[in-house]
């Protein structure tokens, strides 16, 4: 079943309790909260008080992706706020086998992400152990970006190994997806859509949503695979 994980990185934050309850109302599967250091990527965003304060508004499943340098040192304050999918990247663990454990020692969902140069074989020694591949399909740091082309290769090299191995990860993919091309994405292998710029920027965020949402059910009705 495809998940519609909207970014809160483009909603208002100065109404971002509103922006969540939102997309809850408007049939989201998802909240995205993209965490950022100034060190692992060129920006800064929101720590562990802010999903803290979401969390007391919101049933959502909190998918939070940390762009963050030694993510070891924040997963029990992210854990503890509420987040039930930690996601690191792979570039930013030197011990990532250690990392992910971490993750689920808190009984949370673990995820790696990968930037768009790094190959897939990161993630060869962990498929075992994790819940969630990220590919990340822009350079991460900021939202409204143009997607890279080549993610689709990726995301469809990855689930093929996947389903060779038998193995239940779920395939998230974030960054520059839009209504125009989240249908190839699908098509690739993906089923966590993160969007962040497509819906909150759009004009009729529930109809944008809905629309988004009628790509994984056209799929789940067995079409055109
Ligand atoms: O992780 C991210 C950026 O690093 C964001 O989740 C992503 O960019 C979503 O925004 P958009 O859909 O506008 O690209
Ligand atoms: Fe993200």
């Amino acid at each position: 079943m495809m998940k519609l994980a909207p970014s809160i990185l483009s909603a208002d934050f100065s109404k971002l309790g509103e922006e969540v309850k939102l997309i809850e109302k408007y049939g989201a599967d998802y909240v995205h909260i993209d965490v950022m250091d100034g060190h692992f990527v060129p920006n800064i965003t929101i720590g562990p008080l802010v999903v803290k304060s979401l969390r007391k508004l919101s049933n959502l499943v909190f998918d939070v992706h940390l762009m963050i340098e030694d993510p070891d040192k924040y997963i029990e304050q992210f854990a503890k706020a509420g987040s039930d999918i930690i996601t690191v990247h792979a570039e930013a663990c030197i011990h990532l086998n250690r990392t992910i454990n971490l993750i689920k020692s808190f009984g949370k969902k673990a995820g790696v992400a990968i930037n768009p140069a790094t190959h897939l074989n990161v993630l060869d020694y962990v498929l075992d152990d994790i819940d969630m591949i990220l590919i990340m399909s822009v350079n991460p740091g900021f939202g409204g970006q143009k997607f890279i082309d080549s993610s689709i290769k990726k995301i469809n090299e990855i689930k093929k190994k996947i389903d060779a191995e038998r193995l239940s990860i779920d395939i998230e993919v974030d960054g520059g997806i839009n209504l125009n091309n989240v249908d190839d994405v699908i098509k690739a292998g993906a089923n966590v859509i993160v969007a962040g710029s497509a819906i909150f920027e759009s004009e009729n965020i529930k109809d944008t949503i809905d629309r988004f949402k009628r790509f994984g059910e056209k799929y789940e009705k067995g079409c055109c695979f």
